[in-house]
């Protein structure tokens, strides 16, 4: 599924957030989105997923505006991690998957073979199917963190949108998750500060500034030594190292 972002204001009060922001990612993309301390990731995140409605401009979904999907049919197609997203303590991590699967239930319908199986499914993709008993207030912040990818891949959805998913986690689970997320056969926006990450996972970056895109294109046309030093202000070293793979950052002193 595609999902496109045309022209987008919002903003709170007299505040403006998000100035003129236009996306596009193909289906089966994965789009990075970078940039400084409230430049506007999680706001930008909020308004793909229709949580929030622009003040101008249009979110698409597979050409259908968001705004204008009811929620559990969107629910079905869309998934979103939000940060730090906070859950019933008194729950089991079974219990915080099982809820992935709510918008393919009705009223009627029991629980069936195929929820089961998309959430054992989802369970083993994070590394956490040996915490399924456990309670979700007992768990290590990463683990949490897994829970909760692991609930939005129980949604079975064909788009995910990510805020900062690797918080919390060790490096080898960033790097499953990004390479999960990464090989998945859906359309995914994720907000990652690792820009090393975000080069060696997305196909295409879109880099914030102040509300704003200020550069868009694939990790080695965006992610330049310019750039880092302009909208990132620090100094560093970009080199293509293997060829074909995204550019590596080395940042200096
Ligand atoms: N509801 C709100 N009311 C007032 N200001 C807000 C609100 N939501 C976001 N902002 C402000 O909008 C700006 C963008 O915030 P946002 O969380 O989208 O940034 P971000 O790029 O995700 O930041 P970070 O990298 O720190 O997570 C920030 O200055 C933030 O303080």
């Amino acid at each position: 599924m595609s999902v496109l972002a045309e022209n987008l204001d919002w903003g709170v009060g007299r505040k403006t957030i998000l100035h003129d922001v236009s996306i596009s990612v193909a289906p089966g993309e994965t789009l990075g989105l970078v940039g400084p301390n409230g430049s506007g990731k999680s706001s930008l995140l909020r308004l793909l997923a229709g949580l929030k409605r622009p003040r101008a401009g249009l979110v698409t979904i597979n050409g259908k505006s968001v705004v204008q999907v009811p929620r559990k049919a969107l629910s079905r197609e869309v998934a979103f991690v939000q940060q730090s997203a906070a859950t019933e303590t008194s729950v089991s991590v079974l219990d915080v998957v099982r809820l992935g699967r709510t918008p393919h239930r009705s009223a009627l319908s029991g629980w069936s073979a195929e929820d089961e199986a998309a959430v054992t499914e989802a369970l083993t993709r994070v590394d956490m199917l040996g915490h399924r008993a456990q309670s979700w207030q007992t768990l290590s912040g990463g683990e949490r963190q897994r829970v909760h990818i692991a609930r939005a891949l129980a949604q079975s959805p064909r788009v995910m949108f990510l805020d900062e998913p690797t918080n919390h986690l060790d490096i080898h689970h960033q790097i499953e998750i990004l390479r999960m997320v990464r090989d998945l056969d859906l359309t995914s926006v994720i907000a990652l500060h690792d820009l090393n990450l975000a080069a060696m996972f997305c196909d295409k970056i879109v880099v914030m500034r102040s509300g704003s895109v200020f550069a868009s294109g694939t990790p080695a046309e965006v992610l330049t030594e310019e750039l880092l030093r302009e909208v990132f202000r620090v100094t560093a070293e970009v080199n293509c190292i293997t060829p074909g793979a995204g550019p590596h950052i080395r940042f200096t002193p």
